[in-house]
């Protein structure tokens, strides 16, 4: 895969609903495919998550909040405060009883979304639909997250500083405020921070660092951190657990071999053709020909404009 692939300026969507239907199930695996191995974050609709389950959650978020705690990421304080939840835990905060079963059932509907969101995983980079089963945890983690807002002037604006999930999986994160509320921001190759709006009824699911290294780092736990802005901010990150006993071994050789074919390394072969392809098929030339002389001539004016002076302008005003 070349640098410039993952140069990407927004976050792709991806509707799951499309996998229930045998006509458009091949077309979003391949949209997936392309996300997961070039983006390392998207946003996925129709997740299948009741809605009740989810407003049940974010109604005690702000009860539930009340001082600023300390964390550091890339030795920077970071600015926000968490509760985090595993499967199991036994303490629960007394003040809002009814919160152990809101978390343990949204904990539950996000383990469902996690099992079946990995099972197209599996089938997008051309494994069985269960490969992926044998390396999940009977424990997942849950955190709740409130940012602050922050004066304008103020000095501080790290919310959660820049890093990689290291915690699991996948993550499932749920973007809990208005849709006006900035923050999330997910780092391209080009150096660029890339804006992740909150898109309503959406899940934001992201690599984490574990499943980069099971697929030998076709799948790409993506660069991400949370900017402080003036509105408060809250977040629910679900993280989807590693089987504790998971061996760097297993980690690194289950899959090498699959992964180690030339059409993977150089970026997946259906998704070359697919960059190729693309301004053929959708573009106004009828003939291949035609398509990649403007092409060229685009990607190397100057040489457009000495040898092909008749058609060069045509050419480079469409954008089409
Ligand atoms: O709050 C967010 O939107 C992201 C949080 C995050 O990246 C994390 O906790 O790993
Ligand atoms: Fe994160």
């Amino acid at each position: 895969m070349s640098q410039s692939t993952n140069d990407f300026q927004e976050i792709p969507i991806i509707d799951l609903s499309l996998a229930n239907e045998p006509a458009s199930r091949s077309a979003l695996l391949n949209n997936l495919r392309l996300a997961i191995t070039e983006v390392g974050f998207l946003y996925i609709t129709h997740h299948g998550v009741p809605q009740p389950v989810i407003q049940s959650l974010v109604g005690v978020l702000p009860k539930l909040f009340g001082s600023v705690g300390s964390e550091i990421t890339a030795a920077e304080a970071d600015l926000r405060e968490q509760v985090d939840f595993a499967t199991e835990l036994s303490a629960w905060p007394s003040e809002i009883p009814e919160l152990r079963s809101i978390v343990e059932t949204y904990i539950t509907e996000l383990t469902l979304l996690g099992e079946r969101f990995l099972s197209l995983v599996a089938q997008a980079l051309d494994l069985p639909s269960d490969a992926f089963d044998t390396f999940l945890s009977d424990q997942n983690r849950l955190k709740l997250v409130h940012y602050p807002a922050v004066a304008p002037d103020s000095a501080i604006t790290q919310g959660v500083g820049p890093h990689t999930d290291s915690s699991g999986w996948w993550t499932f994160l749920l973007q809990a405020s208005e849709e006006h509320v900035k923050g999330l921001q997910v780092l391209n190759n080009a150096g660029d921070w890339v804006d992740v709006p909150v898109l309503p009824d959406t899940f934001v699911v992201n690599v984490g660092q574990a499943f980069e290294v099971l697929t030998s780092g076709i799948c790409k736990a993506t660069i991400h951190r949370v900017v402080s802005t003036g509105d408060e901010r809250y977040s629910i990150p679900f993280f989807q657990g590693v089987r504790r006993d998971l061996t760097k071994r297993d980690a690194t050789e289950s899959f090498r071999e699959h992964f180690s074919t030339p059409s993977w390394k150089n970026g997946h072969e259906s998704d070359t053709r697919r960059a190729i392809d693309s301004p053929f098929l959708q573009g106004k030339y009828d003939t291949w020909g035609e398509s990649q002389l403007r092409t060229k001539i685009r990607s190397h004016p100057s040489n457009g404009r000495k040898f092909y002076s008749q058609v060069y302008q045509k050419y480079i005003a469409d954008d089409a």
